[in-house]
């Protein structure tokens, strides 16, 4: 079960908090490691990275950014979340095309999602154990989803792969790539952004009514939520507010 949430004011308290959380880990894995591995998602993730990621202070030389799941489109296609990273962050700070790692989708998705826990490991050089991120920003879907791991799908009891692949999402588009819990679960820090209304009733079938959603099976070694009063309004446990 999830941990307790932060619930903040407001949608703007809740970015503020992202901004430093993010500046925080990020600054603090480039001290430890030299470099600071993050995985992204898509949805309103993207639009909330674009709000504050130009506000922090980092060496943006030492970041590498993965995806927790990436849609099977090409980076020219509105849906692909790499093309949207590209277009709308990129521009923004200092970081490059080559610092994101995108999928080939001129390759079948078995392969690209072979392709993609092959470079998760060797830039983690580990060809054995589960590498841990340093950070994993999430979102939840309305159905309790995260990355492309959605309730009652098979690849939610994947134990082997690091990487694995859906073609029928049930959120459009299809087919896509996806992180599995044993790496998502390894990470050191996972962040859930969720503000607003719009997901008040899945926050409190997840806090309140404890229904095990993939978003709830999200262990890593710490697991942050940030919620705001809006977001966390249809839960009659009251949390408290920062
Ligand atoms: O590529 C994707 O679709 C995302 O990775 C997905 O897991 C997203 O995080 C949730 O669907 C929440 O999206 P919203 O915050 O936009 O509702």
């Amino acid at each position: 079960m999830p941990v307790t949430p932060i619930v903040l004011h407001n949608e703007a308290s809740v970015l503020n908090k992202f901004q430093e959380l993010i500046e925080e880990i990020a600054n603090e894995s480039i001290n430890d490691h030299d470099h600071f591995y993050v995985g992204f998602s898509g949805g309103s993730l993207g639009k909330y990275l674009c709000q504050i990621l130009p506000k922090i202070k980092t060496d943006w030389s030492k970041w590498t950014i993965f995806f927790c799941d990436e849609r099977y489109v090409d980076e020219s296609d509105n849906e692909s979340t790499f093309g949207f990273y590209k277009n709308n962050l990129i521009p923004l700070v200092a970081l490059t095309e080559q610092q994101f790692i995108s999928i080939n989708i001129n390759d079948p998705i078995e392969k690209v999602a072979d392709d993609y826990e092959k470079i998760i490991r060797q830039k983690f050089n580990m060809i054995k154990d589960v590498p841990s991120f340093d950070c994993l920003l999430l979102g939840v879907g309305p159905d309790g989803h995260t990355a492309s791991l959605f309730p009652d799908h098979h690849i939610l009891n994947e134990n082997e792969r690091l990487i694995t692949w859906i073609i029928d999402s049930p959120k459009p588009p299809p087919k896509r790539i996806t992180m599995t819990f044993p790496l998502i679960n390894n990470a050191k820090y996972s962040i859930f952004t969720v503000p607003g209304k719009g997901k008040a009733e899945i926050i409190k079938k997840i806090f309140e009514d404890k229904i095990d959603f993939p978003a709830a099976k999200v262990n890593s070694k710490k697991v942050i939520w940030l919620l705001d009063q809006d977001s966390a309004s249809e839960c009659s446990i009251k949390f408290d507010t920062v």
